[in-house]
């Protein structure tokens, strides 16, 4: 069984609620079909239900285990507008704006989560990253403890040696646009962490740069160098090391002839980018170029699962971040 079943057979066996809220799109539709036929998870749609419908049926799809909600309808509306405004309102949110907002099936979905009516929500094959991450950080907040959300993005390379058996996370590549070196430390962590719970491996992060161990020096490469620094200190224990180019992150032969002495070159699964613009870039032509898949991003740090898509994505990429999003209620 490859990573990407195993990771499917785990969600089945958990039974969680997920919501979708961009029900009028077609890869949407295919995903919630799919996720719900194979027993992932129960899926709602948040959509017109006649629309829906009549979408599915022309794709020749038989919505029967999907639920689907039209939240102008729902009787929950001013429950949860009311507890929007409760949550916000020392930030200055009225009850007439929570209600506004409410109209946005994103924020819906989010109050669905914040309420327990539902275990996680997927969104962003339509709406950009930033129209994701923001109601999430809003409403659902970060996990007690955690002072920083960020982004993962899990990599599957097919016919590749590297990493654990050709399985990579990448940081952050959907988040943070220029992380400070404490932020980048913080992303160091956790992408572990999610590497750990997610994939079970050990992780052995990378921390990468356009230099390796000084073979150029550069301000930006010294945020790489202080963020390795501080991850270290926070983490001692952590299999870490930078700042290292990523052939010698990742190539036993290269990395012993540029760091030799390094305890993660040629052996990293875990690559930490340094900005988002490295990290955006890197995957997207992972994806394209090595037709690796890419599930993302998947955000970390958040008090219940919320996850981010590409619009660039497929229903099959929506279908196994909605596994992804059903093992994380397990962290
Ligand atoms: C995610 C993003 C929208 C956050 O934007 P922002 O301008 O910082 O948002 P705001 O300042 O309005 O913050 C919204 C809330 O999130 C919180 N927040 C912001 N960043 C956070 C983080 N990393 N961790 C935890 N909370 C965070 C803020 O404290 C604020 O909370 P509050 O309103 O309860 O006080 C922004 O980082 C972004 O646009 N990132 C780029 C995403 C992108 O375009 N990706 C490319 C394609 S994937
Ligand atoms: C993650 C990401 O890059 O999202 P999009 O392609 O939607 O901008």
């Amino acid at each position: 069984m490859n990573i990407l079943e195993k990771l499917k057979q785990k969600a089945k066996n958990l039974k969680k609620r997920i919501v979708l809220p961009e029900g009028d799109d077609e890869r949407v539709i295919k995903a919630a079909h799919d996720a719900a036929n194979e027993g992932l998870a129960t899926v709602t749609l948040l959509g017109e239900e006649e629309n829906i419908r009549n979408k599915a049926k022309s794709m020749g799809l038989d919505l029967g285990k999907v639920e689907i909600l039209n939240i102008q309808d729902d009787e929950k509306k001013e429950l949860y507008a009311q507890k929007l405004h409760e949550l916000r309102k020392q930030k200055g949110l009225t009850l007439d704006q929570a209600r506004e907002w409410l109209k946005n099936p994103m924020y819906y979905a989010c109050m669905m989560l914040y309420e327990g009516r539902v275990d996680g929500v997927v969104a962003g094959a339509v709406l950009s990253s930033p129209d994701v991450i923001r109601p999430a950080l809003q409403i659902i907040k970060t996990a007690p403890g955690i002072k920083l959300a960020s982004s993962c993005f899990l990599m599957v390379v097919p016919d590749c040696p590297y990493g654990a058996n050709g399985t990579f996370l990448y940081a952050d590549a959907g988040f943070h646009p220029n992380p400070s070196a404490e932020e980048l430390a913080y992303i160091a962590i956790t992408t572990a962490r999610t590497a750990q719970l997610l994939l079970g491996v050990t992780p052995c992060v990378a921390m990468l740069s356009f230099s390796t161990k000084g073979s150029a020096k550069h301000e930006l490469v010294d945020k790489v160098i202080e963020a390795t620094r501080i991850a270290r200190s926070l983490n001692p224990e952590l299999l870490l090391d930078g700042e290292l180019q990523a052939d010698a992150a990742l190539v036993p032969e290269v990395g012993q002839r540029k760091a030799p002495d390094s305890p993660v070159a040629g052996k990293a699964n875990v690559l930490i980018f340094p900005d988002l613009n490295a990290g955006n870039i890197a995957y997207k032509l992972t994806e394209r170029l090595a037709k690796a898949t890419a599930i993302g991003p998947i955000l970390q740090g958040l008090a219940k699962p919320v996850n981010d898509l590409s619009r660039g994505c497929k229903a099959e990429d929506i279908v196994l971040q909605i596994a992804v999003t059903v093992l994380q209620t397990q962290f």
